[in-house]
């Protein structure tokens, strides 16, 4: 080494050396000076609690984020609040800790509930007891605590609903109160209703899923989904099968089965801007008469119809083929047998709506409502050229059809909804003074 580097490695090593000592005094410093409630510091501590101090020799880190005792958030930390840097296991522990005090809470009970719940369209021809959508329109439900047991209602159906203990909100609620193994308080019920009641638009699974959630909520007991689809379960035991109660508690267009030990859902994938136009008959049709104009058993070629009919359903839906759907809704199960019995206008409206632009059109649910699909939407109707959709000729000749039959209804357009039941609000609510959720809109 020569002088002149001999020079330079010396230098640079004073200048390390006191860069070292000025970061020194300005740790302590800046240690000294900030206060330790909202620290982040490493120490060793001198009372540390026994599951963490006492098996491992350790520095500590101090997450300020969360305090392990009460599992709330917070500016202050105790003295011996701390961890190791490495110690994952420890930090899942406080966050679990946290997680459970806010699923404590959100598990009180509650005073009162307010569910929103869709209507929904079953079968969709072929997928009988199998396939439903959601369709755009509400009914809200509230249930309060009470002195005394009372059910109003104001809307469609609000006349012909129960108004007592057979009202399937009613069911609904004792059923989620059994599920929480609690004794159900004396509540109060009322009803906003805007699914039509007893025409297909499965009015009674909408009522059964509100009570249910309403009830769950209220008793404060909450269900595991993973793996169980409990809710389901519960709605679908009540109602029979899943096909009106899986869209109802999940939104969308819904398959479901019963695997031998319990009910199973998935949601097929619904092709973008279709619309649902249903001619809604101004008669009550009750599912329990519907079913009773079928028989037990079919024939093995019309079994062989439908299984083809309902792939091709599931699989123009999911593709968004729509010209497939016209094949893919054809059914030999329910529907002539429907149509022979209860509603001769069924099949001449189904071609008319098909012949006049509509994807397709089928019964809806056990009936009356026919449903035609139309596409061409593109956000809101009333935000698009008449000409670039169908669903007004399509409505215009589904009216036809009636009025030549002399079955009185009306026309409403929607779409389906790709979501499902909501709990709109809570008292008290779930959101706190950290988080929103939508129970307080
Ligand atoms: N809150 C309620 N709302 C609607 N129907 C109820 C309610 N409570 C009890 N019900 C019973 O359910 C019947 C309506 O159910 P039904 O299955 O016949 O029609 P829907 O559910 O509207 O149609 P679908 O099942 O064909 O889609 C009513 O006639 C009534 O007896
Ligand atoms: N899958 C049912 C729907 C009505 O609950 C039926 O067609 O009878």
């Amino acid at each position: 080494m020569n002088n002149d580097n001999t020079k330079l490695a010396t230098t640079a090593l004073v200048a390390s050396g006191l860069g070292a000592a000025l970061s020194y005094l300005m740790f302590q410093r800046q240690q000294k000076s900030r206060p330790r409630s909202n620290s982040m510091t490493f120490h060793i501590p001198s009372d540390a609690p026994k599951s963490i101090g006492n098996s491992r020799t350790s520095f500590i880190f101090q997450d300020p984020e969360y305090d392990m005792n009460s599992g709330d958030r917070q500016s202050s930390v105790s003295d011996t609040t701390i961890l190791m840097p490495h110690s994952h296991e420890e930090r899942m522990r406080r966050r679990i800790a946290a997680r459970m005090a806010v699923e404590d809470e959100n598990s009180q009970p509650r005073q009162s509930v307010t569910v929103r719940v869709p209507a929904s369209s079953a079968n969709c021809g072929p997928g009988y007891d199998c396939i439903g959508l959601a369709v755009d329109l509400w009914t809200e439900v509230t249930v309060s605590r009470a002195d005394e047991f009372e059910i109003t209602a104001e809307g469609d159906g609000a006349e012909e609903m129960p108004k007592d203990d057979s009202n399937y909100i009613v069911t609904g609620v004792k059923a989620a109160y059994e599920t929480a193994n609690k004794p159900m308080p004396p509540l109060k019920y009322h009803v906003v209703s805007r699914i039509p009641y007893a025409r297909g638009l499965g009015s009674s699974s909408a009522a059964i899923v509100a009570g249910i959630i309403a009830g769950l909520v209220l008793a404060g007991h909450r269900l595991p989904v993973w793996g169980s689809e409990s809710l389901l379960q519960i709605a679908a035991s009540i109602e029979g099968h899943p096909d009106n109660v899986a869209p109802v508690i999940y939104g969308g267009f819904q398959v479901g089965i019963h695997n031998g030990t319990r009910w199973v859902t998935e949601r097929i994938p619904s092709p973008p801007g279709m619309q649902c136009v249903m001619f809604i008959p101004d008669f009550i049709g009750k599912t329990s008469a519907a079913r009773a104009v079928l028989k037990d058993t079919i024939s093995r070629s019309d079994a062989a119809f439908n299984i083809g009919r309902v792939a091709f359903l599931v699989h123009a839906l999911a593709l968004g083929n729509l010209d497939n759907l016209k094949w893919g809704v054809q059914d030999r199960m329910h529907q002539p047998q429907r149509a022979e019995g209860l509603y001769p206008h069924l099949f001449p409206m189904i071609k008319a709506a098909e012949e006049s632009g509509a994807c397709c059109a089928f019964l809806s649910g056990a009936g009356p409502t026919v449903m035609a699909f139309t596409s061409g939407a593109s956000g809101d109707i009333f935000t698009q050229r008449e000409k670039e959709r169908t669903d007004y000729s399509v409505a215009k000749a589904m009216m036809e059809v009636a009025t030549s039959y002399g079955v009185k209804g009306r026309i409403v357009v929607t779409q389906a909804s790709q979501e499902g039941a909501r709990v709109v609000k809570v008292d008290p609510p779930f959101s706190s003074e950290f988080i929103t959720f939508r129970d307080n809109v």
